[in-house]
């Protein structure tokens, strides 16, 4: 038997068949349209989504040369805070996706940063008011689509994140469920009760009757329509992307710390059964949720660190792929430290400074392409450090004898992951199965199908492609993080 995994991310839709060993059968991937309608505001179009998703899941079966039948379950995982929202009767959304990146919703979130509001919202979610989250994307799409908020009160629209939507689809319309890490990147759902919040609804004018309702990360979501794959494959794990990539890199101990390198950078240390508050601003967030109980994580999410690569390969045009930045790291004058803040979207974690755009101090006449993308990969390791310290300082217990375990497009440039160990000053570990989200997902479905063994066990499994030691000295690595703590100071100032 197999399982198929899901990955619906950002940019693009995969789906990965896994044997029950979680080792990939096959696989297929289509990138799809992103929507810029104005400065700051980024949507897709749920048809995209699903159409996607469906083509890809479908051509991953015939790529392993099997049937629906030989899917024994599948597991979902998903691009987060991505808001969809669409009427139960028809199925059709009733405005384009709003994705995470989106900032639409600035002015919203400093207004109720203002009146004072964080520090309750942060009580109950984990989670900081900034435009990022679900909530005040939801609130905005009720309040420019005619009649909607009306209708969404009467339970008449249903909203989701990107595995709800897709769950929905999946199912023909029979299930309105999402998991319990999605839930909590919403900023409308109680970390620690474990149920959506009243005084959130409220607060962001988010009609509880459109809300889902919240399950397990491993466990049943529905079958899928039969017409879709030819059999009623069972639906049994669910998981945001960033915590299904936690659990592909088998992060199930407290203390244990994932960072993924995508298009953001999303970095997750898994503090056990109980929420930490953070006093550096990273989110308390759930890592997943077995069996009814929680395994919460402190989260520092960067929103630029591969798209800087691409901004070199499609801004600057310096480089053709991706993978020349590499060589060209070699090629930099090392004298020249250039700095660059890719704050192309604003500051995410630990600054959260939505207003911030980028910068590169310290150019010359000598400053050329090479200097450029050894700064722009040098920014990913020096913000992975500002979220390290964070993370150190709200959790003593992530001690110097941590280790970070890295994944994601980005974890293939190895001066990148060598800068990474240098500025952190602790080893980086880069796992053989670099498909650790679709892998998180997987075992989360097979987990709860019978198919795969308990934490423990696939803990075991987990295997090392290789470790970066840290080798710069001491007062050079922090020589270096204290001039980037400087330009991003200036960055903030000129916000
Ligand atoms: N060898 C490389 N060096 C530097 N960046 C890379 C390399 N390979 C891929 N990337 C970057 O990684 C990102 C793609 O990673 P991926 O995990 O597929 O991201 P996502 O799931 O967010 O789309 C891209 O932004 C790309 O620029
Ligand atoms: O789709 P990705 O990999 O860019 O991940 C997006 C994150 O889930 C946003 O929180």
């Amino acid at each position: 038997m197999t399982i198929l995994a899901i990955d619906q991310g950002t940019t693009s839709s995969r789906a990965i068949v896994f044997g029950t060993d979680l080792r990939v059968r096959a696989s297929s991937q289509a990138e799809f349209a992103q929507g810029f309608p104005r400065s700051g505001w980024v949507e897709h179009d749920p048809a995209d989504i699903w159409a996607s998703t469906a083509a890809t899941a479908r051509a991953a079966i015939e790529n392993a040369r099997i049937s629906g039948r030989d899917i024994a379950a599948i597991g979902i995982t998903n691009q987060r805070e991505t808001t969809v929202i669409w009427d139960r009767r028809t199925g059709k959304p009733i405005h384009n996706a709003i994705v995470w990146q989106d900032r639409r919703t600035a002015e919203t979130c400093a207004a109720l940063k203002a009146a004072g509001h964080e520090p309750a919202v942060s009580a109950a979610t984990g989670l900081l008011l900034d435009p990022y989250f679900s909530a005040t994307k939801a609130a905005w799409i009720l309040d420019q689509v005619e009649g909607a908020r009306t209708r969404a009160e009467a339970g008449e629209l249903a909203f989701g994140t990107i595995d709800s939507f897709l769950i929905w689809n999946l199912t023909g319309g029979q299930v309105h469920v999402t998991d319990a890490t999605n839930a909590s990147r919403t900023m409308l759902y109680d970390i620690h009760q474990g149920v959506w919040s009243q005084a959130m609804c409220d607060l962001f004018h988010v009609p509880m009757a459109m809300l889902p309702e919240v399950r397990d990360s491993a466990t049943g979501f529905g079958n899928t329509r039969t017409d879709l794959f030819g059999a009623a494959i069972p639906i049994c794990g669910v998981a945001g992307d960033q915590q299904a990539a936690a659990v592909g890199q088998a992060c199930f101990l407290p203390g244990m710390m994932k960072s993924t390198y995508g298009t953001g950078c999303f970095a997750l240390l898994n503090t056990g059964g109980t929420p930490v508050a953070s006093r550096n601003r990273l989110l308390t967030t759930i890592a997943y949720q077995l069996d009814g109980k929680p395994t919460y994580a402190l989260e520092g999410s960067i929103f630029v660190a591969g798209a800087v690569v691409q901004w070199l390969r499609d801004g600057l045009g310096v480089i053709h792929n991706a993978a020349e930045t590499g060589p060209l790291w070699d090629r930099a004058d090392p004298g020249q430290q250039v700095i660059m803040v890719p704050a192309f979207t604003g500051l995410g974690a630990p600054y959260w400074v939505p207003e911030a755009r980028g910068a590169v101090f310290g150019l010359t006449r000598a400053t050329g392409p090479a200097e450029m993308a050894r700064a722009a990969l040098e920014s990913v390791g020096h913000q992975t450090r500002d979220l390290w310290d964070a993370m150190r300082a709200d959790w003593p217990e992530a001690d110097s004898s941590a280790v970070l375990r890295v994944d994601g497009g980005l974890s293939a440039n190895e001066p990148a992951m060598q800068f990474v160990a240098d500025m952190l000053g602790v080893p980086v570990d880069r796992p053989a199965d670099v498909e650790t989200t679709a892998r998180g997902a997987a075992w989360l479905a097979g987990y709860h199908a019978g198919l795969c063994p308990g934490p423990d066990e696939q803990a075991v499994v987990w295997q090392l492609d290789r470790r970066f030691e840290p080798s710069m000295p001491q007062d050079e690595r922090e020589a270096r993080h204290l001039r980037w703590r400087r330009a991003v100071d200036a960055v903030i100032a000129v916000a």
